[in-house]
């Protein structure tokens, strides 16, 4: 992952699902063309290959679970996510938190398969100590801003710029961006000068009249 960095998690929301999907990730591609920023689509499973045989763009899984080929009905493989065109993954959402074990299994995972593990966590600690596992990226999100409209980056500033310090000690490598709420040029550009290297960002984007011009918008001040 380049920075800036923007990742668009489609949850479940029917305005990012199905052909809709696609659709979102269109505009994605086409913002990421005109603004040369790096945008990364975070699709649900069953949307993962339709996305990845119309588009160039980087794709994530929302979710890997921790397991090996075999008898685990309604899971997801890393493999298959793979075969079906991801090239990195979500780990350990708010909305689908998982064991501190299986967050170290799936990056490791990650690693072996060379795929990019992005690691969300709900505040600083939590932040350190999944730097320690070495993931691809962490991704800081206080779970109560989530889908409110609420930027973190201006109102819990010292969130990101504390996260971006301490993992950064931790291993210098680690991108680290942060979510919730980001919606507008300005706060991302507030995330950038607090020292993040990008944003995972959704409702702001998805629910917007035109995602396109969200998204231009989004990138436009930096
Ligand atoms: O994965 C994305 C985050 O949970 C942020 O969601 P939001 O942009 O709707 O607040």
């Amino acid at each position: 992952m380049d920075t800036p960095i923007v990742i668009l998690n489609y949850k479940t929301y029917l305005e990012s699902s199905g052909i809709k999907a696609l659709e979102l990730a269109n505009d994605l591609e086409s913002a990421a063309s005109e603004s040369g920023i790096t945008m990364v689509a975070v699709p649900q499973a069953a949307d993962i290959y339709r996305v990845s045989q119309e588009t160039s763009l980087p794709i994530f899984a929302q979710h890997v679970d921790s397991i090996s080929p075999g008898g685990h009905t309604g899971s997801n493989l890393i493999n298959t996510l793979i075969d079906a065109g991801i090239s990195g993954t979500l780990i350990n959402h708010s909305e689908n938190r998982m064991k501190l074990a299986d967050i170290a299994e799936v990056i490791k995972s990650c690693r072996d398969y060379e795929i990019e593990s992005c690691v969300c966590t709900n505040n600083i600690e939590t932040s350190k100590a999944v730097a320690a596992l070495n993931p691809v990226a962490v991704a800081v999100e206080p779970p109560e801003l989530i889908g409110t409209g609420i930027p973190v980056s201006q109102a819990q500033p010292e969130i990101v710029e504390d996260t971006v310090k301490e993992v950064k000690s931790i291993n210098k490598k680690i991108k680290v961006l942060c979510g919730a709420g980001i919606t507008t040029g300005d706060d991302m550009k507030s995330a950038m000068d607090l020292g993040a290297d990008g944003v995972l960002l959704a409702s702001g984007i998805i629910k917007a009249e035109s995602p396109k011009d969200a998204l231009l918008d989004l990138v436009s001040k930096l």
